[in-house]
Protein backbone atom coordinates (compact mmCIF):
# COMPACT_ATOMS: atom_id res chain seq x y z
CA UNK A 1 0.00 0.00 0.00
CA UNK A 2 0.98 3.83 -0.91
CA UNK A 3 2.23 6.00 2.50
CA UNK A 4 1.88 9.37 2.70
CA UNK A 5 3.25 11.75 4.96
CA UNK A 6 1.70 15.03 5.99
CA UNK A 7 3.66 16.97 7.57
CA UNK A 8 1.19 20.22 7.98
CA UNK A 9 -1.95 20.28 9.84
CA UNK A 10 -4.56 19.63 7.44
CA UNK A 11 -8.37 18.90 7.40
CA UNK A 12 -9.07 15.46 8.63
CA UNK A 13 -11.72 15.53 5.06
CA UNK A 14 -8.28 15.50 3.39
CA UNK A 15 -6.66 12.53 5.81
CA UNK A 16 -10.10 10.75 4.64
CA UNK A 17 -9.62 10.88 0.76
CA UNK A 18 -6.05 10.05 1.38
CA UNK A 19 -7.11 6.48 3.49
CA UNK A 20 -9.04 5.29 0.64
CA UNK A 21 -5.82 4.47 -1.39
CA UNK A 22 -2.76 5.01 1.14
CA UNK A 23 -1.31 4.42 4.79
CA UNK A 24 -1.34 8.07 6.56
CA UNK A 25 0.78 9.37 8.38
CA UNK A 26 0.54 12.50 10.37
CA UNK A 27 3.90 13.86 12.20
CA UNK A 28 3.86 17.87 12.28
CA UNK A 29 6.75 20.02 13.57
CA UNK A 30 9.54 17.50 12.03
CA UNK A 31 12.53 19.15 11.88
CA UNK A 32 14.46 19.32 8.00
CA UNK A 33 16.96 16.03 9.11
CA UNK A 34 14.14 14.33 10.24
CA UNK A 35 12.12 14.83 7.02
CA UNK A 36 15.22 13.58 5.10
CA UNK A 37 15.51 10.75 7.05
CA UNK A 38 12.21 9.50 6.73
CA UNK A 39 11.54 10.64 3.15
CA UNK A 40 12.39 7.43 1.49
CA UNK A 41 9.64 5.75 2.69
CA UNK A 42 6.67 7.73 1.59
CA UNK A 43 4.68 8.07 -2.06
CA UNK A 44 3.29 11.40 -1.62
CA UNK A 45 4.18 14.39 0.76
CA UNK A 46 1.12 16.57 1.70
CA UNK A 47 2.16 19.94 3.32
CA UNK A 48 0.56 23.64 4.01
CA UNK A 49 3.09 26.33 4.59
CA UNK A 50 4.72 25.19 7.52
CA UNK A 51 7.32 22.80 5.72
CA UNK A 52 10.15 23.67 3.67
CA UNK A 53 10.14 21.15 1.13
CA UNK A 54 13.97 21.56 0.15
CA UNK A 55 16.68 20.04 -2.49
CA UNK A 56 17.48 17.33 0.02
CA UNK A 57 14.45 16.24 1.25
CA UNK A 58 13.52 15.79 -2.16
CA UNK A 59 16.50 14.13 -3.41
CA UNK A 60 15.57 11.80 0.04
CA UNK A 61 12.28 10.87 -1.34
CA UNK A 62 13.15 8.16 -3.72
CA UNK A 63 10.18 6.83 -4.04
CA UNK A 64 7.86 10.18 -3.82
CA UNK A 65 5.39 10.65 -6.47
CA UNK A 66 3.42 13.82 -5.43
CA UNK A 67 4.24 16.93 -3.26
CA UNK A 68 0.62 18.13 -2.43
CA UNK A 69 0.49 22.01 -1.01
CA UNK A 70 -2.65 22.49 0.08
CA UNK A 71 -3.35 26.32 -0.45
CA UNK A 72 -1.95 28.52 -3.76
CA UNK A 73 2.07 29.62 -2.57
CA UNK A 74 4.32 27.19 -3.86
CA UNK A 75 7.43 29.33 -2.70
CA UNK A 76 7.97 26.80 0.22
CA UNK A 77 8.55 24.00 -2.41
CA UNK A 78 12.05 23.46 -4.73
CA UNK A 79 9.59 22.93 -7.77
CA UNK A 80 12.78 22.31 -9.83
CA UNK A 81 14.35 20.03 -7.89
CA UNK A 82 10.80 18.50 -7.86
CA UNK A 83 10.73 18.53 -11.88
CA UNK A 84 13.98 16.85 -12.00
CA UNK A 85 12.88 13.92 -10.01
CA UNK A 86 9.45 13.67 -12.20
CA UNK A 87 8.03 14.81 -8.93
CA UNK A 88 4.36 16.20 -9.85
CA UNK A 89 4.05 19.14 -7.66
CA UNK A 90 -0.08 20.24 -6.94
CA UNK A 91 -1.63 22.89 -4.78
CA UNK A 92 -5.04 24.55 -4.40
CA UNK A 93 -5.13 27.55 -6.84
CA UNK A 94 -8.68 28.65 -5.78
CA UNK A 95 -9.51 26.90 -2.85
CA UNK A 96 -8.47 29.96 0.19
CA UNK A 97 -9.40 32.85 -2.03
CA UNK A 98 -12.02 34.06 -0.74
CA UNK A 99 -10.93 33.44 2.97
CA UNK A 100 -7.42 35.78 1.79
CA UNK A 101 -9.95 38.21 0.35
CA UNK A 102 -12.37 38.56 3.46
CA UNK A 103 -8.72 38.73 6.01
CA UNK A 104 -7.68 41.52 3.88
CA UNK A 105 -11.26 43.07 4.14
CA UNK A 106 -11.46 42.53 7.84
CA UNK A 107 -7.52 43.71 8.43
CA UNK A 108 -8.52 46.89 6.55
CA UNK A 109 -11.82 47.36 8.88
CA UNK A 110 -9.93 46.36 12.26
CA UNK A 111 -7.37 48.50 11.47
CA UNK A 112 -9.65 51.63 10.59
CA UNK A 113 -11.67 51.00 13.79
CA UNK A 114 -8.66 49.98 16.33
CA UNK A 115 -10.69 46.58 16.73
CA UNK A 116 -7.54 44.79 18.23
CA UNK A 117 -6.78 47.62 20.89
CA UNK A 118 -10.52 48.25 22.10
CA UNK A 119 -11.12 44.50 22.46
CA UNK A 120 -8.15 44.40 24.25
CA UNK A 121 -8.99 47.46 25.81
CA UNK A 122 -12.49 46.43 27.12
CA UNK A 123 -11.07 43.34 28.43
CA UNK A 124 -8.52 44.75 30.83
CA UNK A 125 -11.82 46.69 32.51
CA UNK A 126 -11.85 49.86 30.86
CA UNK A 127 -14.28 52.03 29.09
CA UNK A 128 -12.14 54.05 27.01
CA UNK A 129 -13.92 55.43 23.70
CA UNK A 130 -11.66 58.21 23.56
CA UNK A 131 -8.80 56.28 22.44
CA UNK A 132 -10.53 54.73 19.78
CA UNK A 133 -11.82 57.07 17.31
CA UNK A 134 -11.87 55.90 14.20
CA UNK A 135 -12.30 56.41 10.08
CA UNK A 136 -14.76 55.26 7.83
CA UNK A 137 -13.82 53.31 4.70
CA UNK A 138 -16.99 55.26 2.67
CA UNK A 139 -15.99 56.92 0.12
CA UNK A 140 -12.06 56.30 0.33
CA UNK A 141 -9.83 55.20 -2.00
CA UNK A 142 -8.90 51.45 -2.21
CA UNK A 143 -5.39 50.63 -3.80
CA UNK A 144 -5.52 47.11 -5.10
CA UNK A 145 -1.73 46.11 -6.02
CA UNK A 146 -2.46 42.91 -8.10
CA UNK A 147 -5.77 42.18 -9.64
CA UNK A 148 -6.12 38.63 -10.13
CA UNK A 149 -8.08 36.10 -7.84
CA UNK A 150 -7.99 37.67 -4.37
CA UNK A 151 -7.25 41.39 -5.65
CA UNK A 152 -10.80 41.24 -8.08
CA UNK A 153 -12.91 40.28 -5.02
CA UNK A 154 -11.31 42.41 -2.46
CA UNK A 155 -12.17 44.94 -5.09
CA UNK A 156 -15.62 43.95 -5.61
CA UNK A 157 -17.12 43.79 -2.40
CA UNK A 158 -14.77 47.58 -1.14
CA UNK A 159 -16.71 48.99 -3.88
CA UNK A 160 -20.09 47.39 -2.71
CA UNK A 161 -18.88 49.33 0.68
CA UNK A 162 -18.83 52.69 -1.59
CA UNK A 163 -15.17 52.53 -1.68
CA UNK A 164 -13.49 53.85 -5.46
CA UNK A 165 -11.09 51.58 -6.58
CA UNK A 166 -7.52 51.88 -8.24
CA UNK A 167 -5.44 49.17 -9.52
CA UNK A 168 -1.84 48.21 -10.30
CA UNK A 169 -1.19 44.81 -12.48
CA UNK A 170 0.63 44.96 -15.34
CA UNK A 171 -0.42 42.19 -16.43
CA UNK A 172 -4.29 42.91 -16.62
CA UNK A 173 -6.14 44.36 -19.08
CA UNK A 174 -8.04 47.49 -19.47
CA UNK A 175 -11.13 45.84 -19.85
CA UNK A 176 -10.99 43.39 -17.02
CA UNK A 177 -10.03 46.49 -14.49
CA UNK A 178 -13.40 48.03 -16.27
CA UNK A 179 -15.35 44.87 -15.21
CA UNK A 180 -14.70 45.57 -11.64
CA UNK A 181 -15.16 49.30 -11.79
CA UNK A 182 -11.71 49.46 -10.87
CA UNK A 183 -9.14 52.57 -12.57
CA UNK A 184 -5.54 50.43 -13.79
CA UNK A 185 -3.09 53.43 -12.80
CA UNK A 186 0.25 53.63 -12.68
CA UNK A 187 1.85 52.18 -9.33
CA UNK A 188 3.42 56.09 -8.17
CA UNK A 189 -0.10 57.32 -8.66
CA UNK A 190 -1.84 54.85 -6.76
CA UNK A 191 0.95 55.83 -3.68
CA UNK A 192 -0.13 58.88 -4.18
CA UNK A 193 -4.09 58.97 -4.32
CA UNK A 194 -5.22 55.43 -2.59
CA UNK A 195 -6.50 56.25 1.30
CA UNK A 196 -5.85 52.33 1.55
CA UNK A 197 -3.37 50.29 -0.11
CA UNK A 198 -3.68 46.36 -0.06
CA UNK A 199 -1.63 44.29 -1.98
CA UNK A 200 -2.29 40.95 -3.51
CA UNK A 201 0.72 39.64 -5.97
CA UNK A 202 2.65 36.91 -6.12
CA UNK A 203 6.39 37.37 -4.26
CA UNK A 204 9.13 37.60 -7.02
CA UNK A 205 12.38 39.85 -7.38
CA UNK A 206 10.24 42.27 -8.78
CA UNK A 207 8.05 42.54 -6.08
CA UNK A 208 10.45 42.24 -3.25
CA UNK A 209 10.44 44.83 -1.42
CA UNK A 210 7.97 46.50 -3.64
CA UNK A 211 6.96 48.63 -0.46
CA UNK A 212 10.01 50.31 0.76
CA UNK A 213 11.10 53.63 2.36
CA UNK A 214 10.85 55.49 -1.55
CA UNK A 215 7.57 53.97 -1.99
CA UNK A 216 6.67 54.80 1.49
CA UNK A 217 7.69 58.43 1.51
CA UNK A 218 4.89 58.96 -1.77
CA UNK A 219 2.15 58.13 0.44
CA UNK A 220 -0.22 60.43 2.27
CA UNK A 221 -0.59 60.81 6.37
CA UNK A 222 -3.76 59.22 5.91
CA UNK A 223 -2.56 55.89 4.01
CA UNK A 224 -3.25 52.56 5.58
CA UNK A 225 -1.16 49.60 4.18
CA UNK A 226 -2.42 46.10 4.32
CA UNK A 227 -0.48 43.00 3.49
CA UNK A 228 -2.36 39.79 2.55
CA UNK A 229 -0.27 38.49 -0.04
CA UNK A 230 3.48 37.63 1.04
CA UNK A 231 6.07 38.67 3.53
CA UNK A 232 8.99 40.79 1.65
CA UNK A 233 6.99 42.47 -0.52
CA UNK A 234 6.61 45.10 2.25
CA UNK A 235 10.37 46.03 3.81
CA UNK A 236 9.58 45.54 7.31
CA UNK A 237 12.36 48.36 8.71
CA UNK A 238 11.40 50.92 6.35
CA UNK A 239 7.69 50.54 7.58
CA UNK A 240 8.48 50.29 10.95
CA UNK A 241 9.92 54.06 11.12
CA UNK A 242 7.35 56.29 9.06
CA UNK A 243 4.12 54.01 11.70
CA UNK A 244 7.36 55.72 14.26
CA UNK A 245 7.21 58.52 12.66
CA UNK A 246 3.78 59.21 11.90
CA UNK A 247 4.45 59.13 8.27
CA UNK A 248 1.91 56.90 7.00
CA UNK A 249 -1.52 56.52 9.51
CA UNK A 250 -1.09 52.80 9.71
CA UNK A 251 -0.62 48.63 8.77
CA UNK A 252 -1.77 45.46 8.92
CA UNK A 253 0.33 42.46 7.96
CA UNK A 254 -0.58 38.69 7.71
CA UNK A 255 2.47 37.52 6.26
CA UNK A 256 6.20 38.79 7.14
CA UNK A 257 9.89 38.59 5.97
CA UNK A 258 10.42 35.89 8.40
CA UNK A 259 7.69 33.32 9.89
CA UNK A 260 7.60 32.64 12.42
CA UNK A 261 8.21 36.77 13.21
CA UNK A 262 10.82 36.89 15.67
CA UNK A 263 12.40 40.01 17.17
CA UNK A 264 10.93 42.52 15.00
CA UNK A 265 10.73 46.45 15.80
CA UNK A 266 6.93 46.25 14.00
CA UNK A 267 6.12 44.46 17.51
CA UNK A 268 6.58 47.89 19.49
CA UNK A 269 4.25 49.58 17.43
CA UNK A 270 0.90 50.63 18.98
CA UNK A 271 -2.68 50.85 17.32
CA UNK A 272 -1.78 52.35 14.19
CA UNK A 273 -0.51 48.38 13.19
CA UNK A 274 -2.54 45.17 12.96
CA UNK A 275 -0.90 41.98 13.11
CA UNK A 276 -1.85 38.32 12.15
CA UNK A 277 -0.07 35.16 12.18
CA UNK A 278 -0.77 34.39 8.29
CA UNK A 279 -4.35 33.37 8.78
CA UNK A 280 -5.14 34.83 5.36
CA UNK A 281 -6.39 31.11 4.50
CA UNK A 282 -7.33 30.07 8.10
CA UNK A 283 -11.23 29.44 7.65
CA UNK A 284 -12.94 26.32 7.91
CA UNK A 285 -14.23 26.08 4.56
CA UNK A 286 -10.85 27.29 2.75
CA UNK A 287 -9.31 24.72 4.45
CA UNK A 288 -11.82 21.91 3.85
CA UNK A 289 -11.31 23.20 -0.22
CA UNK A 290 -7.40 22.98 -0.60
CA UNK A 291 -7.49 19.30 1.59
CA UNK A 292 -9.93 18.45 -0.67
CA UNK A 293 -8.55 19.73 -3.88
CA UNK A 294 -4.90 18.52 -3.18
CA UNK A 295 -6.31 15.23 -1.44
CA UNK A 296 -8.00 14.32 -4.33
CA UNK A 297 -4.79 15.17 -6.71
CA UNK A 298 -2.68 12.61 -4.16
CA UNK A 299 -4.98 9.99 -4.76
CA UNK A 300 -5.52 10.27 -8.76
CA UNK A 301 -1.49 9.96 -9.28
CA UNK A 302 -1.02 7.01 -6.24
CA UNK A 303 -3.81 5.39 -8.67
CA UNK A 304 -2.09 6.57 -12.36
CA UNK A 305 -4.07 8.91 -13.06
CA UNK A 306 -3.07 12.28 -13.79
CA UNK A 307 -3.10 15.26 -11.40
CA UNK A 308 -6.04 18.30 -12.26
CA UNK A 309 -3.42 21.26 -11.08
CA UNK A 310 -0.12 20.38 -11.27
CA UNK A 311 2.36 23.53 -11.36
CA UNK A 312 5.28 21.70 -12.97
CA UNK A 313 4.11 18.60 -15.17
CA UNK A 314 0.51 18.35 -16.68
CA UNK A 315 -2.33 16.54 -16.48
CA UNK A 316 -1.67 13.48 -19.33
CA UNK A 317 -1.39 9.99 -18.92
CA UNK A 318 2.50 9.12 -18.24
CA UNK A 319 2.85 7.05 -21.84
CA UNK A 320 1.74 10.28 -23.75
CA UNK A 321 3.57 12.74 -21.24
CA UNK A 322 6.75 10.99 -21.72
CA UNK A 323 6.41 11.44 -25.32
CA UNK A 324 5.76 15.22 -25.19
CA UNK A 325 7.81 16.36 -21.77
CA UNK A 326 10.57 17.87 -24.27
CA UNK A 327 8.58 19.78 -26.14
CA UNK A 328 6.51 20.86 -23.43
CA UNK A 329 9.77 21.92 -21.85
CA UNK A 330 10.18 24.12 -25.07
CA UNK A 331 6.52 25.66 -25.70
CA UNK A 332 6.80 26.79 -22.10
CA UNK A 333 10.42 27.93 -22.38
CA UNK A 334 9.17 29.76 -25.81
CA UNK A 335 6.20 31.51 -24.33
CA UNK A 336 7.92 32.97 -21.22
CA UNK A 337 10.65 34.14 -23.14
CA UNK A 338 7.96 35.74 -26.02
CA UNK A 339 5.85 36.85 -22.78
CA UNK A 340 8.43 38.99 -21.54
CA UNK A 341 10.25 40.27 -24.72
CA UNK A 342 6.62 42.08 -25.78
CA UNK A 343 5.51 43.15 -22.31
CA UNK A 344 3.54 42.83 -19.55
CA UNK A 345 -0.12 43.54 -21.09
CA UNK A 346 -0.32 40.66 -24.09
CA UNK A 347 -3.18 41.33 -26.72
CA UNK A 348 -2.63 38.43 -28.54
CA UNK A 349 -0.57 35.14 -28.95
CA UNK A 350 0.03 33.53 -32.26
CA UNK A 351 1.07 29.75 -32.10
CA UNK A 352 2.64 28.30 -35.42
CA UNK A 353 3.14 24.49 -34.94
CA UNK A 354 6.09 23.18 -37.62
CA UNK A 355 6.85 20.03 -39.34
CA UNK A 356 5.98 17.05 -37.05
CA UNK A 357 4.34 18.58 -34.70
CA UNK A 358 2.20 20.12 -36.68
CA UNK A 359 -0.29 17.07 -35.86
CA UNK A 360 -3.74 17.20 -33.93
CA UNK A 361 -2.08 15.93 -30.92
CA UNK A 362 -0.49 19.28 -29.78
CA UNK A 363 -3.06 20.77 -28.00
CA UNK A 364 -0.64 20.26 -24.43
CA UNK A 365 2.11 22.40 -26.72
CA UNK A 366 -0.52 25.23 -26.83
CA UNK A 367 -1.03 24.89 -23.22
CA UNK A 368 2.27 24.64 -22.08
CA UNK A 369 2.83 27.89 -24.46
CA UNK A 370 0.20 29.72 -22.88
CA UNK A 371 1.59 28.87 -19.33
CA UNK A 372 5.16 29.93 -20.21
CA UNK A 373 3.23 33.41 -21.38
CA UNK A 374 1.49 33.93 -18.09
CA UNK A 375 4.01 32.89 -15.83
CA UNK A 376 5.77 36.55 -15.39
CA UNK A 377 2.23 37.36 -14.33
CA UNK A 378 1.12 34.28 -12.19
CA UNK A 379 3.91 32.35 -11.04
CA UNK A 380 2.70 29.45 -9.56
CA UNK A 381 -0.93 29.89 -9.60
CA UNK A 382 -0.72 28.73 -13.43
CA UNK A 383 -0.76 25.60 -14.22
CA UNK A 384 -1.66 23.28 -17.04
CA UNK A 385 -5.07 22.95 -16.08
CA UNK A 386 -5.88 26.74 -15.93
CA UNK A 387 -3.40 28.39 -18.61
CA UNK A 388 -6.20 28.34 -21.03
CA UNK A 389 -9.07 29.74 -18.99
CA UNK A 390 -6.36 32.55 -17.65
CA UNK A 391 -5.27 33.77 -20.95
CA UNK A 392 -8.89 34.30 -22.08
CA UNK A 393 -10.11 35.80 -18.45
CA UNK A 394 -7.11 38.39 -19.32
CA UNK A 395 -8.20 39.11 -23.39
CA UNK A 396 -5.41 37.23 -24.82
CA UNK A 397 -6.33 36.38 -28.70
CA UNK A 398 -4.86 33.13 -29.27
CA UNK A 399 -4.09 31.81 -32.62
CA UNK A 400 -3.02 28.62 -33.65
CA UNK A 401 -1.59 27.20 -37.44
CA UNK A 402 -0.17 24.50 -38.12
CA UNK A 403 2.55 24.04 -41.02
CA UNK A 404 3.76 20.28 -41.48
CA UNK A 405 5.89 21.68 -44.60
CA UNK A 406 8.35 23.20 -42.47
CA UNK A 407 11.49 20.72 -41.92
CA UNK A 408 14.75 22.64 -40.93
CA UNK A 409 14.37 20.34 -37.50
CA UNK A 410 12.26 18.04 -37.13
CA UNK A 411 9.68 20.03 -34.89
CA UNK A 412 9.64 23.26 -34.11
CA UNK A 413 7.21 26.31 -32.73
CA UNK A 414 7.29 29.72 -33.56
CA UNK A 415 5.32 32.15 -30.80
CA UNK A 416 4.13 35.43 -32.12
CA UNK A 417 3.30 37.96 -29.01
CA UNK A 418 1.39 41.68 -29.26
CA UNK A 419 2.01 43.21 -26.13
CA UNK A 420 3.02 46.56 -24.28
CA UNK A 421 6.70 46.22 -25.65
CA UNK A 422 5.12 45.66 -29.82
CA UNK A 423 5.29 42.63 -31.61
CA UNK A 424 7.68 39.92 -30.60
CA UNK A 425 8.66 36.09 -31.89
CA UNK A 426 10.80 33.61 -31.54
CA UNK A 427 11.35 30.20 -32.86
CA UNK A 428 12.43 26.86 -30.93
CA UNK A 429 13.15 23.75 -31.63
CA UNK A 430 14.84 20.64 -30.15
CA UNK A 431 17.98 19.53 -31.32
CA UNK A 432 19.05 15.65 -31.55
CA UNK A 433 19.82 15.12 -27.77
CA UNK A 434 16.96 17.09 -26.79
CA UNK A 435 18.57 20.73 -25.86
CA UNK A 436 16.25 23.40 -26.09
CA UNK A 437 17.85 25.54 -29.39
CA UNK A 438 16.34 29.32 -29.95
CA UNK A 439 16.33 29.30 -33.90
CA UNK A 440 15.43 32.31 -34.44
CA UNK A 441 14.15 35.95 -32.67
CA UNK A 442 12.04 38.46 -34.18
CA UNK A 443 12.26 36.55 -37.44
CA UNK A 444 16.49 37.02 -37.77
CA UNK A 445 18.15 33.62 -37.22
CA UNK A 446 20.66 32.73 -34.47
CA UNK A 447 21.04 29.26 -32.84
CA UNK A 448 21.09 29.74 -29.11
CA UNK A 449 20.46 27.43 -26.05
CA UNK A 450 17.71 29.50 -23.49
CA UNK A 451 19.92 30.78 -20.41
CA UNK A 452 18.82 32.38 -17.34
CA UNK A 453 19.72 35.73 -17.90
CA UNK A 454 19.50 37.11 -21.40
CA UNK A 455 19.84 40.34 -23.63
CA UNK A 456 18.56 40.88 -26.73
CA UNK A 457 19.39 43.72 -28.79
CA UNK A 458 18.11 44.98 -31.96
CA UNK A 459 20.65 47.01 -33.86
CA UNK A 460 22.12 48.37 -36.82
CA UNK A 461 25.12 45.82 -38.40
CA UNK A 462 28.10 48.07 -38.52
CA UNK A 463 31.30 47.97 -36.69
CA UNK A 464 32.39 48.19 -33.11
CA UNK A 465 28.92 47.84 -31.70
CA UNK A 466 29.43 44.71 -30.12
CA UNK A 467 32.81 45.89 -28.79
CA UNK A 468 30.42 48.74 -27.61
CA UNK A 469 28.19 46.74 -25.52
CA UNK A 470 30.63 44.47 -24.39
CA UNK A 471 32.50 47.82 -22.47
CA UNK A 472 29.63 48.89 -21.35
CA UNK A 473 28.32 45.54 -19.49
CA UNK A 474 32.15 45.08 -18.63
CA UNK A 475 32.07 48.64 -16.74
CA UNK A 476 29.30 47.40 -14.99
CA UNK A 477 31.00 44.09 -14.07
CA UNK A 478 28.49 41.96 -15.79
CA UNK A 479 29.72 39.07 -17.22
CA UNK A 480 29.48 37.69 -20.70
CA UNK A 481 28.70 33.97 -20.72
CA UNK A 482 28.05 33.51 -24.97
CA UNK A 483 27.26 35.73 -27.38
CA UNK A 484 25.67 35.68 -30.91
CA UNK A 485 24.52 37.91 -33.90
CA UNK A 486 21.43 37.05 -35.92
CA UNK A 487 21.20 39.06 -39.02
CA UNK A 488 19.05 38.69 -42.77
CA UNK A 489 21.40 41.06 -44.72
CA UNK A 490 25.34 42.60 -44.27
CA UNK A 491 24.98 45.94 -42.50
CA UNK A 492 20.86 45.66 -41.90
CA UNK A 493 19.10 45.59 -38.89
CA UNK A 494 20.40 42.59 -36.60
CA UNK A 495 19.93 41.18 -33.67
CA UNK A 496 22.43 40.20 -30.65
CA UNK A 497 21.75 37.78 -28.19
CA UNK A 498 23.58 37.22 -24.96
CA UNK A 499 23.63 35.35 -21.85
CA UNK A 500 24.95 36.85 -19.06
CA UNK A 501 26.30 35.19 -15.88
CA UNK A 502 24.12 37.25 -13.33
CA UNK A 503 20.73 39.64 -13.62
CA UNK A 504 21.74 42.49 -15.67
CA UNK A 505 21.77 45.50 -13.10
CA UNK A 506 18.92 48.15 -12.95
CA UNK A 507 19.75 51.23 -15.49
CA UNK A 508 21.81 49.76 -17.36
CA UNK A 509 19.24 48.65 -20.29
CA UNK A 510 18.56 52.04 -20.99
CA UNK A 511 22.02 53.29 -21.17
CA UNK A 512 22.62 50.33 -23.83
CA UNK A 513 19.79 52.07 -25.99
CA UNK A 514 21.97 55.30 -25.78
CA UNK A 515 24.71 52.97 -27.92
CA UNK A 516 24.72 54.71 -31.73
CA UNK A 517 22.92 52.38 -33.78
CA UNK A 518 21.06 50.30 -30.90
CA UNK A 519 17.32 50.58 -31.24
CA UNK A 520 16.27 48.38 -28.85
CA UNK A 521 17.01 46.32 -25.93
CA UNK A 522 15.45 43.66 -23.71
CA UNK A 523 16.12 41.48 -21.25
CA UNK A 524 14.40 37.81 -20.49
CA UNK A 525 14.85 36.18 -17.22
CA UNK A 526 14.33 31.89 -17.24
N1 LIG B 1 -2.20 35.31 3.47
C1 LIG B 1 -2.54 34.12 3.02
O1 LIG B 1 -2.78 33.20 3.78
C2 LIG B 1 -2.69 33.89 1.56
C3 LIG B 1 -1.87 34.54 0.68
N2 LIG B 1 -1.99 34.31 -0.67
C4 LIG B 1 -1.12 35.06 -1.57
O2 LIG B 1 -1.88 36.13 -2.16
C5 LIG B 1 -1.27 36.50 -3.40
C6 LIG B 1 -2.32 36.69 -4.47
O3 LIG B 1 -2.95 35.44 -4.74
P1 LIG B 1 -4.02 35.27 -5.94
O4 LIG B 1 -4.87 36.46 -6.06
O5 LIG B 1 -4.62 33.93 -5.79
O6 LIG B 1 -3.02 35.24 -7.18
P2 LIG B 1 -3.34 35.61 -8.71
O7 LIG B 1 -2.25 34.96 -9.48
O8 LIG B 1 -4.75 35.31 -9.06
O9 LIG B 1 -3.13 37.18 -8.76
C7 LIG B 1 -1.89 37.81 -8.68
C8 LIG B 1 -1.95 39.05 -9.55
O10 LIG B 1 -0.73 39.76 -9.36
C9 LIG B 1 -0.40 40.33 -10.63
N3 LIG B 1 1.03 40.67 -10.63
C10 LIG B 1 2.10 39.87 -10.83
N4 LIG B 1 3.23 40.59 -10.74
C11 LIG B 1 2.85 41.86 -10.45
C12 LIG B 1 3.58 43.07 -10.23
N5 LIG B 1 4.92 43.10 -10.31
N6 LIG B 1 2.87 44.18 -9.94
C13 LIG B 1 1.51 44.16 -9.87
N7 LIG B 1 0.78 43.05 -10.10
C14 LIG B 1 1.44 41.91 -10.38
C15 LIG B 1 -0.78 39.27 -11.64
O11 LIG B 1 -1.00 39.83 -12.93
C16 LIG B 1 -2.06 38.73 -11.04
O12 LIG B 1 -3.20 39.37 -11.60
C17 LIG B 1 -0.22 35.42 -3.68
O13 LIG B 1 1.04 35.92 -3.27
C18 LIG B 1 -0.62 34.28 -2.76
O14 LIG B 1 0.46 33.44 -2.45
C19 LIG B 1 -2.95 33.47 -1.18
C20 LIG B 1 -3.79 32.80 -0.32
C21 LIG B 1 -3.70 32.92 1.11
O1 LIG C 1 -1.61 27.33 4.24
C1 LIG C 1 -1.75 28.48 4.67
O2 LIG C 1 -2.37 28.74 5.69
C2 LIG C 1 -1.13 29.63 3.89
C3 LIG C 1 -1.90 29.92 2.65
C4 LIG C 1 -1.14 30.71 1.68
O3 LIG C 1 -0.41 31.60 2.00
C5 LIG C 1 -1.28 30.35 0.27
O4 LIG C 1 -2.15 29.54 -0.06
O5 LIG C 1 -0.53 30.91 -0.56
Amino acid sequence: MSKVLVSDPIDQVGIDILSQVAQVDVKTGLSPEELVRIMPEYDALMIRSGTRVTKEIIEAGKQLKIIGRAGVGVDNVDVPAATRQGIVVVNSPEGNTIAAAEHALAMMLSLSRHIPDANASVKSGQWDRKSFIGTEVYKKTLGVVGLGKIGSHVATVAKAMGMKILAYDPFISVERAEELDARLVELDLLFQEADYITLHIPKTPETTHLINAEALAKMKPTTRIINCSRGGIIDEAALAEVLKEGKIAGAALDVFETEPLGESSLKSLGKNLVLTPHLGASTAEAQVNVAIDVAEQIRDVLLGLPARSAVNIPGLRPDVLEKLRPYLQLAETLGNMVGQLAGGRIDSLNIRLQGELATNQSQPLIVAALKGLLSQALRERVNYVNASIEAKERGIRVIETRDASIRDYSGSLHLEAQGTLGEHSVTGALLGDGEIHITSIDEFPINVPPSPHMLFTLHRDMPGIIGNIGSLLGSFNVNIASMQVGRKIVRGDAVMVLSLDDPLPEGILSEITKIPGIRDAYTVTL
